[in-house]
């Protein structure tokens, strides 16, 4: 919480400062409105909290701005609520989980950061490597094997479908929990390798007829507005269960996630506020509102 905190405060601060006045006014209206779409809240979201707060001003019949922040944090956990729920493992063996992102969006990192959160909660975790393409991914994704002791199916220069499609057979044949496949950094433009992870997905499904149980895109906080198109283009290719939404440590965009909760509600089941294998943090409405308006 004290991370969150302190990681979107760049976000926050922005927002506070419009409830420093005396007044309840249009101004501070207006200067909300600007506040968060700095914070790239997106129009429609900024729009829906702003009616939202206005009528709940007028409910609880506040006269003091510290009084809106406090009913602002209301709205924004309400709006934000369908956003929270927690990764359930368990109901298949193995829980076949896909990762994908554009490139840089931190899914290696945060498929380490994962892998030690089930190591943590006593669930036995296979890694798939099916980015065949950068040797440097498989070797990055090795290192978070070794440092969390799991075993990962590799294959240099091979087809990414068929390394998942061997990771999830290896997996049910050696009765592991989870089986999480890393897949390489694409943009939603990149026609034929989204056509990839669509195929990625389908023979995943051959190996398993129930998987994957979890299809999740890791996407830079930090990205803002842009986060918000990946949702919506990965979504359309391979029909979403979750999101993982990362650097959120020092963000001045935290707002992205009303954006999402507003425009196109994927559930995140995580948020990374570090670099470090701890900085994993499942997503909290409230906590998360409370920790950008401090
Ligand atoms: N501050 C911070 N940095 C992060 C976080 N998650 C990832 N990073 C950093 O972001 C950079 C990219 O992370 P990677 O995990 O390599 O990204 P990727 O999506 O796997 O990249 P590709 O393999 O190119 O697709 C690294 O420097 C990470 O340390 C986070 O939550 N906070």
């Amino acid at each position: 919480m004290q991370r969150l905190k302190a990681g979107l405060r760049k976000t926050g601060t922005g927002i506070t400062t419009v409830f420093t006045g005396t007044r309840i006014d249009e101004t501070l209206y207006e200067e909300l409105e600007d506040a968060l779409l700095m914070a790239d809240t997106g129009v429609k979201a900024t729009q829906h909290l702003l009616d939202d707060l206005r009528r709940r001003v007028k409910e609880a019949k506040a006269t003091e701005p510290a009084a809106v922040k406090a009913l602002l944090a209301d709205a924004l956990t309400d709006l934000l609520a369908p956003l929270e729920k927690p990764l359930v493992i368990g109901e298949h063996q193995p829980t076949v989980i896909m990762v994908a992102g554009v490139n840089g969006a931190g899914k290696t990192t945060s498929i380490g950061k994962l892998t030690r959160h089930l190591a943590d909660h006593g669930q036995s975790v296979l890694l798939a490597a099916a980015d065949t393409f950068r040797a440097a991914a498989r070797e990055q994704l090795g290192v978070w094997a070794t440092r969390n002791t799991v075993e990962i199916v590799s294959q240099e220069g091979g087809d990414p479908a068929a390394v998942s499609f061997d990771a999830v057979t290896a997996g049910k044949a050696r009765g592991r929990d989870v089986v999480l496949v890393d897949t390489a950094g694409r943009l939603p433009t990149q026609l034929h390798l989204m056509q990839e992870l669509s195929k990625i997905r389908r023979v995943i499904t051959k190996a398993d007829a129930t998987a994957p149980h979890e299809v999740l895109l890791v996407i830079d906080g930090n990205t803002g507005q842009n986060a918000l198109a990946q949702v919506r283009a990965f979504d359309d290719a391979l029909s979403l269960t979750g999101l993982i939404v990362t650097k959120l440590d020092g963000t001045a965009k935290g707002g992205v996630l009303a954006a999402i909760a507003q425009e196109r509600p994927v559930p995140v089941y995580f948020i990374g506020v570090g670099e470090q294998l701890q900085d994993l943090e499942t997503f909290n409405a409230r906590e998360f509102a409370q920790a950008l308006l401090g």
